[in-house]
């Protein structure tokens, strides 16, 4: 097979939780100029509703629907709103991410359910509803965004995100897991681990450390609009066929030094 023809996502579905601004957003429109129509979905559906526009514009089709990964109610709305408009459900990115900074004997108990139950649950969640047609169809794409700070502890004067980092660990665990349950469904199960991209959750933590970050970096800059969303196409198309259970880390160098 050529090689265009195996990133080529043309006629592809495929849902982006969170889809709606930051790195949700730069890997929808990644997924939709590779050819895939794309259900962008999140918990405020203004945002998803501008992406989507900007993912017709492309060429190829969109929806936009709001859903809490949280909440089964709307993880099951996002699945059967898919198929009903699509048919078919090819890729799932479980982007959703949330994080809390407090020092470990400061974390209050409120925070650290909700960063894990966003971060965790909402992936098990919408991986479990998409699942059922995923394995019943024996093919599949699944991609969790985790973080290179799921591989390792932060400096506590920049990131104090206990609860964060537990969960993005527990991301890899998950995807590592569900690679060895699903393959045999022919349903590939990877993960990505970003290093820093400025977006709304991490600018804060860029405007504290900055040259902290970066001094960290032995490519010396930030992930920028174009670094994420060609991994994603590559892990959502058939160029990764032959990956499951894998975590493609991207910061940088930031994990090497
Ligand atoms: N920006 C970085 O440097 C970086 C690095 C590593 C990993 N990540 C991960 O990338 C993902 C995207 O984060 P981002 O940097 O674009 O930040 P962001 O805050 O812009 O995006 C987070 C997205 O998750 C959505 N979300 C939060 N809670 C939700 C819920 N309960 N239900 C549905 N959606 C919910 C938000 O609406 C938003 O669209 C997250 O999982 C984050 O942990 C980001
Ligand atoms: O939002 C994130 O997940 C962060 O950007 C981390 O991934 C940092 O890059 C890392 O922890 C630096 O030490």
């Amino acid at each position: 097979m050529n090689v265009k023809d195996l990133f080529d996502l043309t006629g592809k579905t495929a849902i982006v939780t969170g889809g709606g601004r930051g790195l949700g957003e730069q890997m929808s429109i990644g997924l939709a100029e590779a050819g895939a129509n794309v259900v962008v979905c999140s918990r405020r559906v203004e945002n998803c509703l501008a992406v989507s526009e900007k993912i017709r514009e492309l060429g190829v089709q969109s929806l936009a629907l709001k859903c809490d990964v949280t909440n089964p109610d709307d993880v099951k709305h996002v699945v059967h709103e898919t198929l009903d408009t699509f048919g078919k459900i090819d890729i799932l990115i479980n982007n959703s991410g949330a994080t809390w900074g407090a020092p470990v004997l400061e974390m209050p108990i409120e925070a650290w359910n909700k960063v894990l139950n966003v971060n965790v649950t909402g992936v098990f969640l919408m991986t479990q509803e998409v699942g059922k047609h995923m394995v019943k169809r024996k093919q599949g794409k699944i991609i969790n965004i985790s973080s290179v700070a799921g591989l390792k502890g932060s400096d506590p004067a920049y990131m104090d995100t206990i609860g964060y980092n537990t969960s993005k660990g527990a991301v890899i665990s998950f995807t590592r897991d569900l690679a060895v349950k699903w393959g045999p469904y022919n349903i590939h199960v990877n993960a990505i681990a970003p290093g820093f991209f400025p977006t709304k959750m991490s600018n804060v933590l860029i405007e504290r450390g900055k040259n902290h970050f970066l001094n960290k970096t032995p490519l010396k800059r930030f992930g920028s609009e174009r670094d994420l969303k060609g991994v994603a196409v590559f892990l959502a198309s058939k160029a990764s066929d032959f990956m499951t259970g894998e975590v493609l880390i991207v910061d940088g160098g930031t994990h090497a030094m």
